[in-house]
């Protein structure tokens, strides 16, 4: 296949990439003919490559470590693995480790709040501010601080000064509903609670009144809520004096944030990244893979509650500025957002793909990025083919990952070509491989995402998992003792990675991912309904259905009031991503033997296979259920 852009050798021999190899050959007296030849390096020598990485990028820490990587005895999966053990390091004091005072650290504008630039040196006043009134507040290491805000900038400063302290952080994004909010954070007990009670999205504004008293319910561990839109919060923060930031460093290990998993079975995972895991992960993924440098403007539309909230801070890590927008990307006619790229002068636009495929007519003058960034859910080829036309001279970086390692490990590379629907490259450090059914590893063929060897920001543990058993069963129930991600890929040989989306039933909704575990929470909390199922259906031009069929009670009817009232249910409860595109109503939902719902194969259905390749009714309880999906597939979808 033609390659859709290739770097120029100036490009090439400018980017972080370059600057490491020649670091890394210099440093083990090796020689790579090419990135593939790099990479096979990293993933035999993990150990070396990630002391390079800590070399590289001149990490501070604290004591000392005889290992890079040990393992427990007798532990063959990569869990409880320890990375560098015996130092200790502090995330935020990375964040500040050289920063020049008058230059800017963040750019923001919202959809009603006119462009603003903070300094290094007003972040860094704004951080020990809060530094002092959490400190004031007894916030000490290994306690956990949550958040229910928005992606402003005091959202960052909250993070960095609770990180400063050693604390754990976790965030929701507002558009989570109460139910969803206390289902994640009830596991974590946290001490203290930041929340805005009111904001604007999408020229609306919104209450969070009622949550922060169910909040205050329900997680019986809180000491204090502070609300952001309190004009106390204000006044008391404004009594301190800023102070030189102090930093409680910590070991390696040590949780930095938590994350959650989409609850596809049960209530979502709590999942628990290291400190010093996501440090060297996120230097390694933005300076290297996507060729973040100094100076440079770095934006990625999210809500904070998205792992790509983490990630975009670490442009910080490489002395970049953070970009932020608050509010509906689309607003005015995607005007807002465009212009403030345009004046903030950005160079790394990141989003969602299927924002991507939203706008590829749109018309954009006088604004060149160097990097567009993608990710949530496959860019299609011919998004790539639009904004390649659109921006002649961007390199475009499709990356995946996820929640589960807070980074991507399939991103961009400066020194390769990039090929149309495709990932260019997995990254260093990262032993990627698609295995067939039977456990081999394949190219040229879908299979599913695994990975051979740790990463040190693979989770640490779930809170409050009983011998890591929700952990196991999330990554190494498929293949002995290999991470099995849950994504099917192909591997094409000289070329790139094709991501097919999710191996499981995770619904993908405009790049969020949903568990299926929310849905069906929300619509059993009517009494008219007997049971349901959901599904996404993706379509070939990047864009997805989420179809929910319905089972209701005897003698009830799917009628236009029962339809709007699972819509109400589910925005309330959880977010408008969870409301449905299509309901319709069915006689039985199908099940497995084992009393697993059949999601997959109905999905497999919505994809236009035939009954008979998408299922086997020998495994299912009800099997003259499948055949009405069929149906409803055939003279109601099509
Ligand atoms: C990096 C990613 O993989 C982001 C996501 O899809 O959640």
């Amino acid at each position: 296949m033609a390659a859709l852009w290739t770097p120029s050798k100036q490009y090439a021999e400018s980017s972080t990439l370059y600057a490491f190899q020649k670091f890394v050959e210099q440093r083990y007296s090796v020689h790579f003919a090419d990135y593939q030849g790099f990479h096979a390096w990293s993933i035999e020598h993990i150990e070396s490559f990630w002391e390079a990485i800590l070399h590289f990028f001149n990490i501070s820490y604290s004591g000392t470590y005889n290992k890079v990587l040990s393992w427990n005895a007798n532990e063959k999966d990569f869990i409880g693995v320890r990375w560098f053990e015996g130092i200790e390091l502090s995330y935020a004091e990375h964040i500040f480790k050289s920063f020049d005072a008058n230059s800017i650290a963040i750019k923001f504008c919202s959809e009603y709040e006119a462009y603003k630039e903070i300094t290094w040196q007003e972040l860094e006043s704004k951080v020990s501010m809060i530094q002092q009134f959490l400190m004031d507040r007894g916030i000490r290491k290994g306690d956990r601080v949550v958040g229910v805000l928005n992606n402003r900038v005091d959202t960052v400063a909250i993070f960095l000064a609770v990180n400063s302290l050693g604390a754990i952080w976790s965030c929701c994004s507002p558009d989570f509903g109460d139910r969803a909010l206390a289902e994640r954070f009830e596991q974590i007990e946290p001490k203290l609670l930041f929340i805005e009670t009111s904001y604007q999205y999408n020229d609306k504004i919104f209450s969070k009144r009622d949550t922060l008293e169910m909040l205050k319910n329900s997680l019986k561990t809180l000491q204090e809520v502070v609300d952001l839109n309190d004009s106390m919060w204000n006044s008391s923060i404004e009594n301190y004096t800023p102070q030189p930031l102090t930093f409680v460093r910590v070991p390696f290990a040590h949780p930095i944030w938590i994350l959650y998993s989409s609850g596809t079975t049960g209530k979502p995972k709590a999942i628990t990244h290291s400190t010093g895991g996501n440090l060297l992960e996120h230097y390694k993924a933005l300076a290297i893979h996507q060729n973040v440098q100094k100076g440079e403007n770095f934006i990625w539309y999210t809500t904070t509650g998205w792992m790509m909230w983490n990630y975009a801070l670490s442009s910080l890590l490489c002395s970049a500025t953070l970009c932020m927008f608050d509010g509906i990307i689309n607003h005015n006619g995607h005007r807002t957002f465009w212009d403030f790229l345009k004046r903030a002068k950005v160079h790394h636009l990141g989003a969602g793909a299927v924002y991507f495929t939203s706008i590829e007519h749109l018309e954009i003058k006088d604004y060149q990025p160097k990097v567009i960034g993608s990710t949530g859910s496959p860019l299609p080829a011919s998004t790539f083919e639009a904004l390649q036309a659109k921006f002649p001279d961007v390199h475009i970086i499709s990356l995946s990952g996820g929640t589960d390692v807070c980074s991507a490990f399939l991103s961009g590379n400066s020194m390769l070509p990039v090929f149309a629907g495709q990932l260019q490259c997995k990254t260093l450090g990262a032993d990627i491989a698609a295995y067939n059914e039977e456990g081999h590893s394949v190219e040229n063929e879908v299979g599913e995402l695994v990975i051979r060897k740790p990463m040190p920001s693979m989770p640490v543990y779930f809170w409050n998992d009983e011998e890591n058993k929700k952990y196991r069963e999330s990554y190494f129930d498929k293949f002995p003792h290999v991470w099995a991600h849950g994504d099917w890929i192909k591997i094409i040989s000289g070329e790139g990675i094709i991501i097919y989306g999710r191996s499981d039933a995770t619904l993908n909704r405009g790049g969020v991912r949903i568990g299926t575990a929310e849905i069906y929470n929300g619509v059993h909390s009517l009494k008219e309904v007997k049971d349901a199922l959901v599904i996404t259906v993706d379509k070939v031009d990047g864009s997805s259905k989420m179809v929910l069929f319905v089972q209701p009670e005897k003698d009830v009817l799917l009628d236009e009031k029962l339809t709007v009232q699972i819509k109400n249910t589910l925005r309330t409860q959880y977010s408008p991503r969870h409301v449905p595109d299509l309901i319709f109503q069915v006689h039985d939902i199908p099940y497995t033997l084992s009393g697993k719902k059949l999601e997959l194969p109905v999905k497999k259905i919505f994809s236009g296979k035939s009954l008979e390749s998408s299922v086997s009714r020998d495994i299912m309880r009800n099997p003259d259920s499948i055949a009405e999906y069929f149906k409803i597939y055939k003279e109601k979808f099509l």
